[in-house]
């Protein structure tokens, strides 16, 4: 299952254009059936039968083609994404990335920030386990297994939901987004930026690891998730210096990172919080 999934070499336009089409395409079809379908007099009725049955023809065989070639090759074909940009700009969307090893305290003061100012607090971790529970989900058992073994999941996957997720609050008028434990690699960081909107800024959750473990071994008492006991925490600590301290050397570089220490209580920290946002953003 997961070896056919990586020969397949989804891109990120792939992924992306499946959710638009997936979400596009239906809402349309349904669009077209509501509009006409209660209203029809015979003759038409026969030729929207007509129509609807090239359309399931044209499907069927799109279905057979696109499983003989990897999607890969229909983005070769026809993408101009690349050079599109991003699909946001920064000037109108906001999104400051969240950052720092697995218990740190991140998505604690993500709440607070949602709770004191305008912000939409998306956790990529989040929504990995919410798609992995998704009845149907393609991806499910690919999620539950990178995610046992604390992993970064293929970005292909976690830029499609985070795309999706800050499309559908853009469109309800949201355009300040925390977009929290992301991204954990450097591809995400680049194909993010590229592809979605550049950040305004990356906070740095730092936090000695004797201190992380101690709250996530505390955390796992009650939050039934898979990855928070000694065996998994382990491995996301060294998945973490390993592979997402890179992304946060990186936008050091860039003079794009504010760092809040993590080794105090709860309120102490949002204070060093407040200061890095008002100062940069509101
Ligand atoms: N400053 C703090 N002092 C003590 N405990 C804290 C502090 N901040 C958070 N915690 C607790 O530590 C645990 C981990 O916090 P949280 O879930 O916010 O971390 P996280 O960085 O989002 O973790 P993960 O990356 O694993 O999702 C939680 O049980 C939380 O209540
Ligand atoms: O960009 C991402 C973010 C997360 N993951 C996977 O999810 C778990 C849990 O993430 P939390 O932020 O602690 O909720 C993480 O260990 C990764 O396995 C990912 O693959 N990509």
């Amino acid at each position: 299952m997961l070896r056919t999934i990586f020969r397949a070499r989804v891109s990120p336009q792939t992924a992306l254009r499946t959710v638009k089409s997936t979400q596009l395409l239906l809402p349309r079809a349904a669009r077209f059936y509501s509009s006409n379908g209660s209203s029809q007099q015979p003759k038409s009725r026969g030729k929207l039968l007509v129509l609807m049955g090239a359309l399931a023809l044209g499907s069927t065989l799109f279905s057979i083609n696109y499983q003989k070639n990897p999607p890969v090759a229909f983005v070769e074909e026809e993408s101009d994404d690349q050079t599109q940009g991003p699909a946001f700009s920064d000037k109108d969307v906001s999104v400051i990335f969240v950052l720092g090893g697995p218990g740190a305290g991140k998505g604690t003061q993500c709440a607070n920030l949602v709770r004191d100012f305008q912000f939409v607090h998306l956790s990529a971790g989040d929504l990995l386990r919410a798609e992995q529970n998704r009845p149907n989900s393609k991806y499910g058992e690919l999620i539950k297994h990178y995610i046992k073994e604390g992993l970064i999941v293929p970005q292909e996957v976690t830029v499609a939901l985070l795309k999706q997720a800050i499309q559908e609050n853009y469109e309800k008028g949201q355009k300040r987004f925390l977009v929290d434990g992301f991204p954990r690699k450097m591809d995400q960081a680049v194909t993010f930026e590229q592809e979605i909107v550049p950040s305004k800024f990356t906070l740095f959750f730092d936090c000695p690891e004797n201190v992380m473990l101690k709250r996530l071994l505390e955390r796992g008492k009650t939050s039934g998730r898979s990855d928070d006991n000694v065996e998994s925490i382990k491995k996301r600590f060294k998945t973490f210096l390993d592979t997402s301290m890179p992304v946060v050397k990186h936008f050091q570089e860039q003079g794009k990172v504010v760092t809040v220490s993590c080794d105090h209580d709860v309120n102490e920290v949002y204070d060093q919080v407040k200061v890095a946002v008002k100062d940069k953003i509101l």
